[in-house]
């Protein structure tokens, strides 16, 4: 038989004794604080205080009445509304995109950039001077329209809603000055969807005006029409005019139009709206699509002349000229650059070219032996070769290749300057002599002469006609005629009375 024996201490806690302490308010808070804290672990710990939130927040929506203010997309004429594109850059900035249950996830601009992006009819709180509000993010799979609602609490409207919206502009405004994510809109097919024509992808195309072989001269006077455009907004308006303004690219293919639209929409900081005509449907899905735009954008026509000319669109030219005329609108007037590109001005309609249409034009011929330096230098970090004085022997000859051409072979040999140099070389002895032939040769003279001609007289007509271009031999002597006479003129021949950008 055992007999359990405890120490003598033990026996000196009466029940009394352990009543009075589990009393004691002292003891009692201890263990209340214990308690909440074991909670509050286990509940993150688990992830349960997100269930426990959210079932909170249902109960207290069924004691407030809220109101809600839908920010749709597009106005009613199908234009872009401006305060949707806001609150979405306010949106994405906000902690709780992050936070929320579920977020889709993107490349950004740069590769290794990722981009977070709602889910249709996702839900994103937010807090305003201690009020909270929520958006939903609203799109209708029937229609493809999408909207942002915003759910306030009506006891709270009159109190946040004004300077809640008003911050949010606030916001917008300071982000874009730190970072504004260009965008490359392209015109989806007419047929497809008549009401959102426009799809946009993020522009990243690099090109700037550093990158871009061109006179330097005309370089800088490009940027400073670019720059005086950017701050005439008073002058333009003083003036009764829109402001705009218009430029004509033309040149041989792979001479950097298209490259030098990216470098003018990189250094405006200006979105790019790419109209692709094949995919219009008649003159006024164009003016639609006109409609659609929004400032601060340059809007790009590519190969105009190519389009006119195969008969390849369902524009017709008095439709390109309206268009042309339309950014002269009120409605869509402000801020914005068009651009047109194409290979020769010759057979452009000269209503394409009067004044108030096009304002700028900027020939892009192929290389000469200064911008196959720049290229040199951009491609093979190379400043000087002992090969160049036979490169630009070459050039005298009047060979040339397009930039693109030579700036293919310098990537190509990128790591030996020599094996390029030398590439190029071979191939303007090769290719670049069968410029000197009818076809390309003849047409960059013509391009020359016409150009010539319409800077000094203003006829289009050109001196030298396809017929007077014979042989290589006749060809190489008009060349160096002409060289002499375009050294005297200049690439950019702003017209008479539109010096004002
Ligand atoms: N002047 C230039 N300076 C630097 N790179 C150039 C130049 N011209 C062309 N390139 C390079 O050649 C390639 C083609 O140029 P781009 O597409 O701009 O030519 P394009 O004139 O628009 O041709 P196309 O008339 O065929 O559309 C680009 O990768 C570009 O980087
Ligand atoms: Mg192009």
């Amino acid at each position: 038989m055992f007999h359990l024996v405890f120490p003598p201490f033990v026996y000196c806690f009466s029940v009394s004794t352990i009543m009075k302490i589990l009393c004691n308010p002292f003891f009692l808070l201890f263990i209340i604080v214990g308690f909440f804290f074991l909670l509050r672990v286990l509940l993150i710990r688990t992830g349960l205080i997100y269930v426990t939130k959210k079932w909170w927040r249902s109960i207290e929506d069924c004691f407030h009445a809220y109101q809600f203010f839908k920010v749709p997309e597009f106005n009613e004429n199908m234009q872009e509304n401006q305060f949707y594109s806001k609150v979405s850059v306010y949106l994405y900035s906000l902690a709780s995109v992050e936070d929320s249950d579920f977020t889709n996830l993107f490349t950004g601009k740069k590769s290794n950039d990722i981009i977070l992006r709602l889910d249709p009819n996702q839900v994103i709180d937010d807090d305003f001077l201690g009020a909270r509000v929520s958006w939903i993010n609203e799109v209708k799979t029937d229609t493809t329209s999408r909207a942002f609602i915003l759910k306030i609490r009506k006891a709270d409207k009159r109190r946040i809603l004004r300077p809640y919206l008003q911050y949010i502009h606030t916001v917008f405004d300071e982000l874009q000055q730190t970072k504004r994510e260009l965008k490359l809109y392209m015109n989806i097919d007419g047929n497809q969807n008549h009401n959102r024509r426009w799809r946009f992808v993020p522009f990243t195309h690099p090109s700037t005006f550093e990158t871009i072989a061109m006179e330097s001269d005309l370089k800088n006077k490009l940027k400073s029409d670019l720059e005086s455009f950017l701050k005439a907004k008073q002058y333009y308006h003083r003036l009764g005019r829109a402001w705009k303004r218009s430029y004509l690219l033309y040149g041989p293919s792979g001479t950097g139009k298209s490259s030098f639209v990216a470098a003018m929409a990189n250094f405006l900081g200006y979105d790019v709206y790419d109209i692709d005509l094949s995919r219009v449907l008649d003159d006024s899905d164009l003016k639609l699509l006109l409609l659609q735009t929004t400032t601060k954008s340059v809007i790009v026509v590519e190969d105009l002349d190519r389009f006119l000319m195969d008969k390849s669109t369902a524009v017709s030219l008095s439709g390109v000229l309206n268009f042309m005329d339309g950014i002269s609108n009120s409605c869509c007037a402000e801020e914005r650059i068009m651009v047109f590109t194409v290979n020769s001005k010759d057979q452009i309609d000269p209503a394409i070219l009067r004044p108030g249409r096009i304002d700028v034009h900027i020939h892009f011929p192929l290389c000469d032996f200064s911008a196959f330096k720049t290229l040199a230098n951009s491609y093979l970090g190379v400043k000087d070769h002992k090969l160049f004085p036979q490169v630009e022997e070459i050039f005298q000859t009047g060979a040339s290749l397009s930039p693109a051409e030579i700036g293919e072979l310098m990537i190509a040999n990128r790591n030996s300057p020599s094996r390029a140099l030398k590439s190029v070389i071979t191939a303007l002895q090769t290719e670049g002599d069968c410029r000197g032939s009818m076809d390309n040769m003849g047409r960059r003279l013509l391009d020359a002469s016409s150009r010539n001609s319409t800077e000094e007289s203003g006829d289009h007509s050109g001196i030298f006609s396809k017929e007077n271009v014979n042989t290589i031999k006749d060809i190489k002597k008009l060349y160096g005629l002409l060289k002499l006479r375009s050294k005297k003129s200049q690439s950019l021949d702003s017209t008479p009375g539109h010096k004002d950008g």
